[in-house]
């Protein structure tokens, strides 16, 4: 992606470092960095020490371009010398700060509730408190020197460390998996331990490298300072403060640490920042997405409201969950997608929208809506074009707006209607999904309907524009028998009197066979059958389908015994093969089914199957 972020987080959780100017020279300073702290010393040391009386308080010289010092030493050698005290000075300061400040942050999680206040109390007390006031008494304390300066150093990072875990514990302690540990009983000190600092120990560790950054400028003014290292040691900073009394006559003795301190502190601190952005979960906006664009040789669809070629959706690291997909759906039809749960129905639906969360990869040879390639549609006429239902009501509406206003928003915004106008559209949208009171309704929030109730409001809120098409990603699963009925009869009719066509996600083959005039069965992200949905019972040539079929009860079903269900589990994206997804639980499957995959070819009027065994 040309500009844009700096890294980026595959669904395996493993940053991944994506490499932009600043962090790029991130890198390079920290990387020269290190190298100067391994071979400095070895290459330099001896002239840094070589003492030359005729060399004595000298300025810029071929022989010594930084000057010398009041032995007459070479102060460009041990300004490279100096790196090695200087890093490992700050690398000690960051870990004693990084340590103690975690143990601080943590203790408002693990202790009592009054002493989880004191503690809280104690990490605000000290966040608010200058740093290096904090420092300088601490090192004061402790005794000048290099021990009392990390000392000093690291007491000052603490607080914020201490801070940003008390953040991050609070964050994950309000997941449902730590709830649901409470209400097992699990002790505190246990919940930290296995759920809450792995889960925080990734933004803590990548704090380090910009807290690194810190501590080194906070120890080259604690030297400076004459509060740090004395000599005969010498870090930067203690460079600093014997050339700071000649700056005006010859400044050089004075930049050349100078210019090391703040290369090294520009570093850590690029790198630091690089990091933090390759952490962050923040999903791409759809414009920032990483879409690709596969060359495709067959000639558009004519008069297709969707029209899908080889559409893949990857993840770094997490393998490919979508794979060459294509899909065609005509105006008015409803094509149902099937499969089962991790089978990449969601994902298609989400590439359709644009939705792949980031760092998810799109690429396809054609995407177009309406005759449109997706790409070049405004968000406007994205959003007009497409309505999106989703399975959860509850989470697609904000708790916080009436659902009136949220419905409105969208013609406010869409079609530049004013507020009465949008309201009344609304209104009547409501009205038209068979929201009983609909002028009522539209004046309660969300919490105030029923689950049935929310998905009526979320479907009106997608016929607010005039879609040519609707994506519905399992939008009945989260409600009971009845009203999933309702729901159902409610598509349909929408489908009649719009017109608009309809993807309909599901894993219930029964629903998709009863709502669909189409049906793609998806198995491993791929499809493995296309069928009339009136050819399901009779015609499903596939064995995945006819299993999914088979799985059905039926009114013979002994209700007394398990459900018949397919042996074996479903390929992860990562574990896909090079044959048939399908083989290793197919009764039917032979050595070619292993080893090479069958592609999808016609089987009869308006199916495809893919599948060696058939033919
Ligand atoms: N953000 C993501 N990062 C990495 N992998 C993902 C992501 N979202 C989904 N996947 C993986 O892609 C695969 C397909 O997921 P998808 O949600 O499309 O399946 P699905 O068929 O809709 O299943 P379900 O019916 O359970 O929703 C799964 O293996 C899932 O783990």
């Amino acid at each position: 992606m040309p500009g844009g972020t700096t890294g980026d987080r595959p669904a395996g959780g493993r940053i991944r470092f994506r490499w932009s100017g600043p962090g790029v020279a991130g890198v390079v300073l920290v990387a020269l960095m290190a190298v100067l702290a391994v071979v400095g010393p070895l290459v330099w040391g001896d002239t840094a020490e070589r003492i030359d009386a005729a060399a004595i308080l000298q300025g810029t010289s071929p022989e010594h371009p930084l000057g010398t010092d009041n032995l007459g030493r070479d102060l460009l050698a041990r300004v490279l010398v100096a790196g090695r005290f200087s890093l490992a000075l700050a690398l000690a300061a960051t870990l004693i700060g990084a340590v103690a400040g975690t143990i601080l942050g943590t203790l408002p999680s693990v202790l009592p509730r009054r002493a989880a206040r004191l503690a809280t109390g104690t990490v605000n007390a000290l966040v608010a408190f200058p740093g290096l006031l904090l420092a300088m008494f601490t090192a004061v304390v402790s005794g000048l020197g290099a021990r009392g300066a990390v000392l000093g150093i690291g007491v000052a990072i603490a607080p914020g460390f201490a801070r940003l875990t008390q953040t991050l514990a609070a964050t994950v302690a309000g997941a449902d998996y730590v709830s649901a540990a409470r209400m097992l009983g699990v002790p505190r000190r246990r919940i930290l331990a296995r759920h809450v600092l792995p889960n925080i120990a990734e933004p803590l560790i990548l704090n380090l490298a910009q807290a690194l950054g810190g501590a080194l400028l906070g120890l080259a003014g604690m030297s400076f300072l004459g509060l740090g290292v004395q000599p005969p040691d010498f870090d930067w900073g203690r460079l600093l403060f014997d050339g700071f009394p000649r700056i005006y006559v010859t400044p050089e003795v004075a930049l050349g640490p100078a210019a090391a301190v703040a290369l090294a502190g520009i570093g850590f601190n690029l790198l630091g920042d690089a990091l933090a952005r390759a952490a962050a979960r923040t999903p791409v906006p759809r414009e920032e997405a990483r879409t690709h664009e596969k060359e495709t040789e067959s000639a558009p669809e004519p008069g297709a409201v969707l029209e899908v070629r080889d559409l893949t959706v990857t993840f770094p690291g997490g393998g490919t969950p979508v794979r060459e997909l294509s899909l065609t759906v005509a105006p008015g039809e409803i094509v149902g997608l099937v499969g089962e749960s991790g089978s990449g129905k969601s994902l298609t639906a989400a590439a359709i929208g644009g939705l792949v969360p980031y760092p998810g990869t799109v690429t396809y040879g054609r995407l177009h809506l309406g005759g449109r390639d997706v790409a070049t549609l405004s968000g406007k006429e994205l959003g007009t074009a497409l309505a999106m239902v989703f399975q959860d009501p509850l989470a697609a509406l904000n708790p916080a707006l009436k659902v009136g206003g949220q419905l409105a928003e969208v013609a406010v915004v869409h079609q530049a209607a004013s507020r009465a106008e949008a309201r009344r559209r609304a209104v009547d949208r409501l009205g038209h999904v068979h929201l009983p009171e609909p002028a009522k309704h539209a004046g309660q929030h969300p919490h105030e309907l029923s689950g049935g109730m929310r998905q009526r409001a979320v479907i009106a809120m997608g016929l607010m524009g005039t879609p040519r098409l609707v994506v519905a990603d399992e939008p009945t699963t989260a409600l009971d028998v009845t009203v999933q009925r309702q729901i159902l009869r409610l598509l349909r009719e929408v489908v009649a009197e719009t017109g608009t066509a309809l993807v309909f996600i599901s894993h219930d083959i029964a629903v998709v066979g009863e709502l669909c005039d189409r049906v793609v069965v998806m198995y491993a992200g791929r499809v493995v059958e296309e069928l009339p949905a009136d050819r399901l019972a009779t015609g499903a040539a596939h064995p995945y389908t006819r299993a999914l079929i088979a799985s059905l009860p039926d009114l013979d079903t002994d209700r007394t015994r398990p459900l018949a269900g397919i042996p074996g589990t479903q390929p992860s994206p990562a574990q896909v093969g090079p044959g048939c997804a399908f083989a290793p639980r197919c009764a039917l499957a032979t050595a070619q089914c292993t080893a090479e995959r069958p592609e999808l070819i016609p089987h009869g009027p308006g199916q495809r199957v893919a599948c060696w065994e058939v033919s």
